[in-house]
């Protein structure tokens, strides 16, 4: 499936990043572009594969190229002032090229935040390709303001984006580790994600060729769900020697040559998949669509394993909505996506609500009181002091 990537905010470029590192690394080829939004030009100039000439510095009159200082309305504000220069660069890439747009913004900051729900509405306002979204979710203890921001933000995005895939940071985080210093293989971690999704029927220039393809049109349809996704993913090496092209090319037989061993191996993946860290923790049950993606060389992509897989996966969610289909690639690692599109079930979510409330309430009454001690603390009572002016 082919991508135009958007990245939004410092967080949004530097997914978009990891996501076109991922892409060249593995010649997938399923980005044709990507663009990185932002009111920091500092945040710009740390981009390592975006290049200058796909960067929009946004708000530059109002901000000065400082940022918004995770003022989501402010960052909303100047980037729907300066949305055309967006669209101008936009409108520069090979639109009929595009399976789908996919707007990337961290949700607990300012620009991503306020930004992204504007250039989605644009994108979808003019073209006709889906427009997906990816949300970062802060994690729980970058405080307050940040969960306010995402809370308020994601009740915006998802209504103007044909889908929105969630990444939670706070799931994502490792013990021990700062979540600054893992910003970096929390990102590699969710380029792989999207990268084995996206590029699945894409081909990874090995020139093999896939049993059951899935397509861009299998992935839109699950996203076609709308409401918000979490995508799992497990992997295992194989335990053999890397083959040759000629007989990854072959493929097809895996079922017959090896008694079951790749039947079992993609079963157990997928479930792994499903029931283990999601990109957005949730109920997996009560799911509106799936589609799985087994990724590896064809001789151990196993037709009967997929089938038992999304016969697996229509049980755990009780949709019969589940897709699937086999991607392979010159690799000794065999791969398992599954995308869960219109999930509800999401505790996470909740808990963010929750907190962003008591925090809006926290926020309404201290700026009250402050109102009220700043008059009490000028206040000289009846020995007035006059002011300058
Ligand atoms: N996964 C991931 N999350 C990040 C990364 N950088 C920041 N975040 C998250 O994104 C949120 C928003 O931060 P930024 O993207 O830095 O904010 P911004 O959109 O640039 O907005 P301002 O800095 O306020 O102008 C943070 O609260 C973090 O949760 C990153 O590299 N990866």
């Amino acid at each position: 499936m082919k991508l135009a990537l958007i990245g939004i905010g410092q967080a949004g470029g530097k997914v978009v990043d990891a996501i076109v590192d991922y892409e060249r690394r593995t010649n997938t080829g399923f980005v044709v572009d990507a663009i990185a939004v932002n009111t920091a030009r500092s945040d710009l100039r740390g981009l390592r594969n975006i290049p200058e000439s796909r960067q929009v510095l946004v708000g530059l009159t109002r901000v000065k190229g400082h940022g918004v200082g995770a003022d989501n309305e402010l960052g909303a504000e100047v980037t729907a002032e300066d949305v055309g220069e967006v669209l101008s660069m936009v409108d520069d890439l090979p639109v009929h090229e595009i399976d789908a747009f996919l707007v990337v913004a961290g949700l607990g900051g300012g620009t991503g935040s306020g930004g992204a729900p504007v250039v989605a509405r644009e994108l979808k306002h003019i073209y006709t390709e889906p427009v997906y979204g990816l949300g970062v979710l802060p994690a729980r203890d970058e405080g307050g303001i940040y969960t306010l921001n995402a809370a308020r933000s994601f009740q915006t995005f998802v209504r103007e984006v044909d889908n929105l895939i969630v990444f939670d940071n706070d799931a994502w985080r490792k013990t021990g580790e700062s979540l600054e210093a893992g910003y970096g293989s929390i990102n590699a971690e969710l380029a792989r994600r999207l990268g084995v999704l996206f590029s699945a029927g894409e081909g990874d220039g090995s020139g093999a060729v896939a049993e059951s393809v899935v397509d861009a049109s299998e992935i839109i349809n699950t996203l076609a769900s709308g409401g918000i996704s979490t995508i799992g993913y497990a992997s295992v090496e194989l335990d053999r020697p890397k083959r040759g092209l000629l007989s990854r090319l072959s493929g097809g037989a895996a079922d017959a040559e090896d008694g079951g061993d790749s039947t079992n191996r993609i079963t157990s993946l997928v479930r792994r998949a499903a029931l283990g860290r999601l990109t957005l923790p949730c109920e997996i049950s009560g799911a509106e669509r799936g589609l799985v993606v087994v990724a590896g060389p064809p001789d151990v992509l196993s037709r009967r394993g997929i089938e038992r897989a999304r016969t697996w996966l229509e049980d755990e969610t009780g949709t019969m909505e589940i897709r699937g289909g086999d991607y392979p690639v010159g690799s000794n690692f065999v791969a398992a996506v599954v995308l869960l599109s219109g999930v509800y079930d999401v505790p996470r979510v909740k808990e963010l609500q929750a907190v962003a409330i008591e925090t809006q309430r926290d926020m309404l009454a201290k700026r009250e009181s402050s109102a009220a001690s700043l008059d009490d603390l000028i206040s000289t009572g009846d020995d007035r002091i006059e002011p300058l002016f």
